[in-house]
Formats: C-alpha cells, sequence, structure tokens
C-alpha cells in the first residue's frame, strides 16, 4: 500500500481584501469584498513506502498548502488523503508519532536554549523511552557531525548546524514519513551536501519515505528519480526526473557581457532575448543551434565575456507554464490519466 495517497485534493482561502487609508479603513467596518484563491485544485497522486519525491513547483504553486494538508495543519475544502493510512487533518495522536516535517524558514528548536533542552521536550512529547533517546540523539549526531554543538545555545549556531539539529528534533520519534519543506535553504554548498547524504542513509537504512519541495534543483536532482510538479495549483506532471531534464535540455541560456550596448532588435537575430540591461543581455537559444549561434555572436558582436548554461528545470517549468497550468505552444503537451492521478509529458523522449 502507498504510504501518502492524494486524492483530488483542494484547498482555496477566503480572504478580505484591504485597502489602504483611513477612510477605506472606516469603509471596511461595515463592508469588506470578499475574495477566494485557489490555491490547490483537484491534485492526486501516490508516493511508495521508502520512496524519495521530488515536489516541484514555481513561486505560489501550491507546495506548501499541500504539504500543510498532508501534515494535518490545514483541513481541505475537497478531496481525500491517507498518510500511512490515516486522514492526516483528523490529528489522531497515533499519525502524529509516524510523520514529521521540517520547514527550512521555521524553527521547532528554542532559541535561547541549547539544542538538548528542544530534544528532552520532544522527548516528553513523543514519549521516547530513555534508552532509544540516547541511542537515536547518538546515531543522529555522529551523522550530521553535530556532536559538540548539542549544548550550544541554538541562537549562536550557524544556519546550517542549526538546520542539522533542526533534522534530530524532527526525527527523535523515528517517523516512516518526512515531509521536507525547502531543508536546504540559505545552506553554504557544503552544509547542503552534508543534509542530502543525510537523507539518503536515512532513506536507505530506514527506509523512510520522503516527500521534498526545493527551489535547490541541486537537491531535487540528487536524491529524486521521481517529481511530482505543480503550477497554478494543478499537477502538471509526475514521472520520471530525467525526462523532464531531458526535455529542458532542449535549450540553453546564452550570457553575454558586451563592450558597448547592443540594440534589442539586433540580439533577436541570435535567439529569443530574455533581458537586456546596459551591456548585459540573456538569451535563449535551441541547443541544436547553440555553436552555430554562439559563432555568429562571437562573431558580430563587440563580446567581453560569455558562458552557456542550462535552463534550470524550475525556471523552465514556471516559463513554459507562466498562465496557471495554460501550456504555451512551444511546451509539451500533458496527458492525464485522471483513474490513476498519471501525468506524463507527450513529445518527450523515454
Ligand atoms: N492563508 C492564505 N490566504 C490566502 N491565500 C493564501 C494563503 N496561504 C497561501 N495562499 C496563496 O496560495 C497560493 C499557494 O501558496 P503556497 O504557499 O502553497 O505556494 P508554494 O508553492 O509553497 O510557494 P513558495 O515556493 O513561494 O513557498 C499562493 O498564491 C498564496 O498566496
Amino acid at each position: 500500500m502507498p504510504a501518502i495517497i492524494v486524492d483530488r485534493l483542494s484547498k482555496s482561502f477566503d480572504y478580505y481584501k484591504k485597502e489602504a487609508g483611513l477612510s477605506h479603513s472606516f469603509r471596511n467596518l461595515f463592508y469588506r469584498k470578499p475574495l477566494r484563491k485557489d490555491a490547490v485544485t483537484e491534485i492526486s497522486f501516490r508516493v511508495e513506502e521508502a520512496e524519495m519525491v521530488g515536489f516541484l513547483g514555481p513561486n505560489g504553486a501550491g507546495k506548501t498548502t499541500t504539504l500543510k494538508m498532508l501534515t494535518g495543519i490545514l483541513h481541505p475544502t475537497a478531496g481525500e488523503a491517507s498518510v500511512l493510512g490515516y486522514v492526516p487533518w483528523e490529528r489522531r495522536k497515533a499519525f502524529k508519532k509516524q510523520f514529521a516535517i521540517v520547514m527550512g524558514q521555521k524553527s521547532q528548536l528554542w532559541w535561547d536554549l541549547p539544542a538538548n533542552e528542544s530534544l528532552m521536550l520532544n522527548k516528553c512529547i513523543y514519549e521516547i523511552e530513555d534508552r532509544s533517546f540516547g541511542r537515536i540523539v547518538g546515531e543522529l549526531s555522529e551523522l550530521l557531525d553535530v556532536r559538540d554543538l548539542l549544548s550550544v545555545q541554538v541562537r549562536r549556531l550557524s544556519l546550517g548546524e542549526r538546520m542539522k539539529l533542526e533534522l534530530i528534533a524532527a526525527l527523535l520519534h523515528e517517523p516512516k514519513v518526512l515531509f521536507l519543506d525547502e531543508p536546504t535553504i540559505g545552506l553554504d554548498l557544503l552544509s547542503q551536501r552534508k543534509i542530502r547524504e543525510f537523507l539518503k542513509t536515512l532513506n536507505r537504512e530506514r527506509r523512510t519515505t520522503v516527500l521534498l519541495t526545493s527551489h535547490n534543483m541541486n537537491d531535487i536532482v540528487d536524491l529524486c528519480k521521481r517529481t511530482v510538479i505543480i503550477n497554478g495549483g494543478k499537477v502538471i506532471y509526475d514521472g520520471d526526473l530525467a525526462k523532464v531534464n531531458g526535455w529542458l535540455d532542449q535549450r540553453k541560456i546564452v550570457r553575454v557581457s558586451l563592450a558597448e550596448p547592443v540594440e534589442r532588435r539586433r540580439l533577436e537575430a541570435y535567439g529569443i532575448v530574455r533581458s537586456v540591461e546596459d551591456v548585459e543581455a540573456v538569451l535563449e537559444v535551441e541547443k541544436t543551434f547553440v555553436k552555430e549561434q554562439a559563432k555568429r555572436i562571437l562573431d558580430d558582436l563587440p563580446v567581453v565575456d560569455f558562458t552557456i548554461e542550462d535552463v534550470s528545470i524550475e525556471e523552465g517549468i514556471a516559463q513554459l507554464y507562466r498562465n496557471g497550468g495554460e501550456e504555451n505552444e512551444s511546451a509539451p503537451e500533458i496527458r492525464q490519466d485522471v483513474r490513476h492521478g498519471v501525468y506524463a509529458l507527450d513529445g518527450v523522449p523515454d
């Protein structure tokens, strides 16, 4: 049985428009314009036990809202979900003991206390026995290399050190399902790598199921074979990460620094002009033509510096599906088998 089942889950937020100014504040006492935001609309997907799935999407796509429903923080407007056989928003005690959520932007540790005091608090909340507590803290702090930091006041720790201790706090009760929302945000490359290695070990040795949201593509590429992509509150892709990579790899980003400003119209001869600011230009060029266009740019223009980069998956998705899931003509068509909640990109080679 899958560890996570999401079936046509939706969440809408009702709120009121507030306008600035004293007169509007007075008017708001008698009349407030109600508004509705459909943050998540009929999304369906499944995550098998011990699977690590990347949950991707541009800003405002509905990722955090989905994670909040799957952890019982939010009640959905419609649809169903089950995590380890439990309905998350029923918030049963037995369910709370089997999952954990780590949000890179939020801390569950007490800032004025050393981390081991917060760990003691979690020990009591989750009713963990003394012997298990000692073993788990020992194992995890060894793996993350933070043994010496357990007695340091949390506010004195670096962001990376704190994040490692946040993970220990979240994993004390040995959850079977782990929801991660931007776990490497703001961390240096070394700390990011350490946390990814740790998550791999956790998944391999404890068969922990992981649903991971991250704007850091290295996290997703390194940890997840499969990705669910959401945009405008709708699932637009569910499948192999490599397939999406292959599709986006069909285009390249060419960054050019020029000795003097060049008219936008002139640059359009070499590809799609993404931006021109003074002497800096960014172009998008089809991969098959990139060699030829690069040569032309270098021959024709007063180039000072020149780089060719890949389009990031996230950027490509945001660009192609900018209108809340409406594809533009160059985007691959999305096929959806509603019965199974399966989505696929047409025209993408296997
Ligand atoms: N309480 C709320 N009231 C009204 N709108 C909300 C509320 N919470 C979220 N939204 C809106 O729902 C949409 C989805 O938000 P959500 O935080 O789930 O996106 P996200 O994919 O996690 O984005 P990000 O990557 O920027 O964190 C956004 O447009 C957001 O403004």
